[in-house]
């Protein structure tokens, strides 16, 4: 089967210094795809090609096997994109600015009205159609111009921070929306907060320094990090002197609710001869857990690790 969208050894040269270099990845499903990285990082300029805003040096980009240098009109009719500033038209109305936006999709006349009516509804703005773009407050406005990326059914979705600026409701409708226009194509999402790429995407490609330091499930993601602490709860808890003569314990600190944090190195088997040495001292645990790393612990370790700068 193809993949949905493939991109190969992308490469962009501004003026003299390299962007982004031998950027690979591939999109073989539906949902949402969180694109990461630090500011520079490249993600506008890979956002860019991807859209066919901006001209790649090198490399190819294709969705379900149609390359963009080779039919860009055929290629462009797959994808919508909402760039970081929304292209709205403040003195269109909604529907006469969704109406424009299908006409510059070069979709069939024929269509455009039931792809308006459509496209009002799924974005929930239909009450909004006869207003001015310029009197939606922000929230709506965000609605539009994600109604504008999916006019005309696209197989990709590219959205470049789609909730930035918005307020705290606006944010969570945004990205109820997002997730549900993510149902039947694939979305890829670049943002910098960690948590809601956290809550909406299921694969996550990060760039830094121009190339992909990561590529794979949002699982995989968060447990880059091995947990190197335990929480452990003992009725009789111990003197933390007790625990830290445990071999690979580093550290120990005393928690509310008969609990502990123990630090430590190796992991292998040290919560199992926790375990053991409880039973041995009478210690009664009633719970032993390793503790998972959060999100933004990784994206720091992956954007340390990559020191390449391109030139
Ligand atoms: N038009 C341009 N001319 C020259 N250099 C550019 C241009 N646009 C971007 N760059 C450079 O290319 C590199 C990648 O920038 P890009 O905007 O793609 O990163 P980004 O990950 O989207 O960053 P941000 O999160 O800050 O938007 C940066 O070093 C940037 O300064």
């Amino acid at each position: 089967m193809q993949p949905i969208l493939k991109v190969e050894n992308l490469s962009h040269k501004y003026a003299s210094s390299w962007a982004i270099r031998e950027i690979n990845f591939e999109i073989n499903d539906t949902g949402v795809v969180g694109l990461l990285g630090s500011n520079g990082a490249g993600k506008s300029t890979t956002m860019n090609i991807i859209c066919g805003t901006l001209l790649q040096t090198e490399g190819s980009v294709s969705i379900n096997g149609l390359n963009i240098k080779d039919d860009p009109i055929a290629y462009k009719k797959q994808i919508g994109f909402l760039p970081q500033q929304a292209p709205l038209y403040m003195d269109f109305t909604v529907q006469e600015y969704l109406e424009y936006s299908a006409q510059l999709r070069l979709m069939d006349r024929r269509l455009i009205k039931g792809a308006v009516e459509e496209v009002l509804e799924k974005t929930s703005i239909t009450q909004m159609r006869s207003r001015l773009i310029r009197n939606l407050s922000g929230g709506y406005r965000q609605r539009v111009g994600i109604a504008q990326s999916i006019i005309n059914k696209p197989k990709v979705v590219v959205l470049d921070e789609p909730t930035n600026g918005l307020d705290p409701n606006q944010i969570i409708e945004a990205r109820k929306l997002i997730k549900e226009i993510a149902q039947d194509r694939a979305v890829l999402l670049s943002s910098h907060v960690l948590s809601e790429v956290n809550l909406l995407a299921k694969e996550i490609i990060m760039i830094e320094s121009g190339q992909v330091v990561f590529a794979d499930t949002l699982d995989a993601f968060n447990n880059i990090l091995q947990p190197n602490t335990l929480v452990a709860r003992m009725l009789h808890m111990p003197a933390p002197e007790e625990l830290m003569a445990i071999e690979d314990v580093q550290k120990v600190e005393m928690l509310p609710d008969h609990k502990c944090r123990i630090y430590f190195q190796a992991n292998d088997d040290l919560a199992e001869r926790i375990v053991r040495k409880s039973t041995e001292k009478n210690w009664r645990l009633t719970s032993i857990q390793a503790e998972s790393s959060g999100m933004d612990d990784v994206f720091k370790q992956l954007s340390s690790n990559s020191s390449s700068i391109l030139h």
